[in-house]
């Protein structure tokens, strides 16, 4: 690339720095996106950044492979029950130290070495996230699993006007009962992205975004409308893990939040380019 083609990418940069500069940010960081190391690395560039740059980025992380792994590791089997993990009362625990122990301190480790200030969080910590039992038509039991009904972010609030970079992982306390509960990580995302009134929520996953057929990667619908959504679902297009995922950005959308993405974790600094370039990736929903 010539220098000319560089200054170009850099002065394109310029006016959308001008729009995101202390606004809020919330990315979901999901498990599956997680399993590279190099892109790991080029997903933390991309948060340190843009809040070098002035955005107040939220980093909500998943880690369902490494508490499967961990589950393994024990002799414990994962069952998932549409699309949620059964958590019985040992499974709590060790969600809790894959989750809070492990990624996000090694997500909290490679901020801080790639010269972000960041602070690793749970939704147990000042009671950030409350859960009432998850349940469903069927009265299914899905064990400790939970809903957030109640969000405070205070702490999360003053930590971003301090300058740091949260970084959370998916647990909520009850609300009415002296337990812990696991969350999905998409959900947690959107409430506290919701909280935070952001600018702008990113789930990161293993596909392009959302797509007229998933097996076929030229069908990417670049953006869509909420109003659109039953539609799809009706249709059959949006299966499986995306149902949660497109639930999640109609409600961030319908609770105010201007855009949500969903966009493909697997290319290196899709972050940066979705927010900083003309060119937008994945699938935005408004
Ligand atoms: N219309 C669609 N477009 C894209 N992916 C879809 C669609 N319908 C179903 N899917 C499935 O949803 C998956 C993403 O959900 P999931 O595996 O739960 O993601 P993550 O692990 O990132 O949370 C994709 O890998 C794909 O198999
Ligand atoms: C209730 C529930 O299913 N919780 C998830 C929490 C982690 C998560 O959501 O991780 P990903 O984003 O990597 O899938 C789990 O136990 O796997």
């Amino acid at each position: 690339m010539n220098t000319q083609n560089r200054a170009q990418i850099l002065v394109e940069a310029l006016p959308y720095i001008q729009k995101y500069r202390g606004k809020v940010l919330v990315i979901k960081y999901g498990g599956n996106a997680m399993i590279n190391e190099e892109l790991k690395q080029a997903i933390i560039q991309d948060v340190v950044l843009l809040n070098m740059v002035g955005v107040q980025v939220v980093l909500v992380h998943g880690g369902g492979p490494e508490i499967s792994k961990l589950l393994n590791q024990v002799g414990k089997e994962s069952k998932f029950i549409n699309g949620l993990r059964y958590t019985d009362e040992q499974t709590i625990d060790f969600v809790q130290m894959a989750l809070c122990g492990k990624v996000n301190k090694d997500l909290v480790s490679l901020l801080e070495k790639a010269g972000g200030r960041a602070v690793g969080l749970s939704g147990l910590d000042a009671s950030i996230f409350k859960a009432l039992r998850h349940t469903d038509i069927y009265r299914t039991d899905y064990g400790y699993v939970g809903d957030i009904i109640k969000v405070d972010a205070t702490l999360v609030r003053q930590l971003l006007d301090e300058g740091y970079i949260p970084v959370i992982s998916s647990l909520a306390r009850g609300y009415d009962e002296d337990v812990n509960y696991n969350v999905n990580a998409d959900l947690a995302a959107e409430k506290i992205a919701i909280a935070l009134k952001a600018e702008k929520f990113i789930l990161l996953t293993d596909v392009s975004g959302v797509m007229e057929d998933v097996n076929d990667p030229d069908s990417l619908i670049p953006s869509i409308q909420v109003s659109q959504v039953s539609a799809l679902e009706k249709k059959g297009i949006i299966s499986g893990g995306m149902i949660p995922k497109v639930q999640c950005c109609v409600e961030a959308v319908r609770q105010g939040i201007r855009f949500a993405n969903i966009q493909d974790g697997r290319i290196p600094h899709s972050i940066l380019i979705e927010l900083l370039s003309d060119q937008g990736v994945g699938t935005v929903f408004y």
